[in-house]
């Protein structure tokens, strides 16, 4: 069991892969060989300081963490993802991530959208311990698909003024997920912090095995050589009723958002990987350039440790 505490998700990846280098045990399931940690607690204090950058032995594809949050908190499991990550094409059945968070966090069992349910559990009880988020679905996830979700559940908590929330992860692979992960969890937090009018609080990510695959250890190792990036992002919001509407705009074309709005700097992010992917890469920087903040500067990086070769494959992650 490892217990850590950081203040920026970056200096938590990286005192996460100390500790999975050097307490991990070698384990196979799969047939793919990872160093794994059995239980740890990673604590985030500064939920904003949710950017993985250790450059540069780890550049993210921050497109892909805005995509990939935004896909999710929108209740979709479009293939238009893989646009934004191909590698998880391979985890489809019948063209379909199965095990996609988005549906069964916004259309449980075909109609239930906890988002609302936790907003009116805690509007109606500040203190409740009720606020509960369930992704795991013993109905889909024993039926043999690729994809089974590694997020078991959420739970958010008021406490002190401010909305605390744990993640339970049955399996996360520390190298390529949770970069990602983090990203999502701690947006839908503080969103949802908003919606309940307090401040966002800590964030607490519990997971089972946490894992660094045989072919990321080297550059998990490398990490520990550099200093983490300290990013934060800016505050976020949207008004509870008008959550889908942002998030089609901003999905489509991002167009009619005010500058300096982070849902307008989302959009551009989008934007600009989309220019990339079709060739624009004078558009596509221009998009990174003129993106304030740090996910303007994480895109930029992003582009800069692209390899030709690793586009000519689509490896993008
Ligand atoms: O949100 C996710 C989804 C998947 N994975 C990783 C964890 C595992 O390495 C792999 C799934 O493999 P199984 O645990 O299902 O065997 O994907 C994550 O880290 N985060």
């Amino acid at each position: 069991m490892i217990v850590l505490t950081a203040d920026s998700a970056s200096e938590l990846f990286n005192a996460a892969c100390q500790a999975v280098l050097l307490n991990g045990r070698a384990v196979c399931p799969r047939d793919m060989v990872t160093t794994e940690v059995m239980g740890a607690h990673l604590c985030l204090t500064n939920p904003r300081r949710r950017l993985v950058a250790i450059p540069p032995a780890r550049v993210i594809n921050p497109a892909f963490a805005v995509a990939e949050a935004l896909w999710i908190l929108s209740g979709s499991d479009d293939p238009w993802i893989f646009d934004f990550n191909a590698n998880l094409r391979r985890y489809a059945d019948d063209g379909v991530l199965q095990g996609a968070y988005g549906p069964r966090i916004r259309r449980w069992g075909g109609g239930i959208d906890q988002l609302d349910a936790v907003v009116r559990k805690l509007s109606s009880d500040r203190d409740s311990r009720q606020a509960v988020i369930q992704i795991h679905d013993p109905s889909r996830d024993h039926r043999g698909y690729r994809d089974v979700p590694c997020t078991l559940g959420y739970r958010f908590f008021i406490r002190q003024g401010r909305l605390v929330m744990h993640t339970s992860m049955r399996s996360q692979d520390l190298w390529l997920g949770f970069p990602y992960d983090i990203f999502a969890t701690t947006l839908l937090q503080e969103l949802m912090a908003g919606w309940l009018g307090v401040e966002v609080g800590e964030y607490h990510h519990h997971v089972d095995s946490l894992h660094l695959y045989a072919e990321n250890a080297a550059a998990a190792a490398e990490c520990l050589q550099h200093q983490p990036e300290v990013t934060e992002m800016q505050p976020i919001s949207v008004a509870w009723p008008h959550l889908d509407a942002v998030l089609t705009q901003v999905l489509s074309s991002g167009s009619g958002l005010p500058d300096g709005d982070p849902w307008n700097a989302f959009g551009r992010v989008l934007a600009g990987y989309r220019a990339w992917k079709a060739g624009d890469r004078d558009q596509a920087r221009k998009l990174a350039h003129d993106t304030p903040g740090p996910l303007g500067t994480a895109l930029t990086a992003w582009y800069d440790h692209l390899t030709p070769a690793a586009l000519t494959v689509g490896h993008l992650s």
